[in-house]
């Protein structure tokens, strides 16, 4: 979709749903993140529009992020301006980023950085014009795949292993987690509160 990279997780699947429901949907995110953040292949994000949360999650999965050079297009773990909050994952994957204390200041006010900031942050790595977007992700993809391939994934399982051991050794808590904490009436209440600003913002 044109100006939008990723909406981020569907909200309608965290609202007025069984707990059956939560509990599957966890862990298909689960699931994303595992085969996304572990691919051995080379993963370029071509983010031609905003990316919030889940989207935000998706782009820092990646080995390489190029954004468009647009400041209306804005990208970050805003989950606490929904009254929800980054699961421990999401945020072991911002530091692996931007580090400790641009994560823990991103992550409390659930900010949102239009691409010149995300730039300045280190959340995405390059800005190009809105319509160089696919070839300088295609062009920044033959850079590293010229790298010998063994030494590649050598070199990212080594860094990234460790974030995903811990989820893979605490899945089934982490999604007992989640399922009590968005069945709670207050969160609901929340994510309902959310859903309806966005409506009403057009
Ligand atoms: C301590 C223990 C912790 C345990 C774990 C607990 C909790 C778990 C945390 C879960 C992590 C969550 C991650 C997420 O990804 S949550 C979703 C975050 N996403 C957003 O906040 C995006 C909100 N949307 C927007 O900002 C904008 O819609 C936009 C994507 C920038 C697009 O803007 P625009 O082009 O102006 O379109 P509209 O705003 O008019 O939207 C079009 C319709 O799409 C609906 N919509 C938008 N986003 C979502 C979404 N994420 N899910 C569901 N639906 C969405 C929007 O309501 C419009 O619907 P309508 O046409 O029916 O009115």
């Amino acid at each position: 979709v044109s100006k939008i990279f990723s909406a981020g997780l569907d909200i309608t699947e965290m609202s007025g749903k069984s707990n059956e429901h939560y509990a599957a949907f966890w862990r298909a995110v689960q699931e994303m993140w595992l085969k996304l953040y572990g691919s051995n292949m080379v993963t370029i994000a071509a983010i031609n529009g905003s990316s919030p949360a889940g989207g935000c999650l998706m782009a820092l999965c990646c080995d390489y992020r190029i954004m468009a050079d647009n400041p209306k297009f804005a990208i970050g773990l805003n989950e606490t301006q929904l009254g929800i909050v980054a699961p421990f994952w999401f945020k072991d994957t911002m530091i692996n980023t931007i580090g400790n204390r641009a994560t823990e200041l991103s992550l409390q006010l659930g900010q949102m950085y239009p691409a010149p900031e995300a730039l300045k942050f280190g959340l995405v790595d390059k800005l190009v014009p809105e319509d160089k977007v696919q070839s300088a992700a295609a062009a920044a993809m033959s850079q590293w795949l010229s790298v010998p391939d063994h030494a590649r994934q050598l070199t990212k399982s080594m860094m990234r292993k460790p974030a995903i051991d811990r989820l893979v050794k605490q899945r089934e808590a982490d999604i007992n987690n989640f399922v009590s904490f968005i069945s709670k009436d207050s969160i609901q209440k929340s994510l309902q509160i959310y859903m309806d600003r966005l409506k009403q913002k057009k």
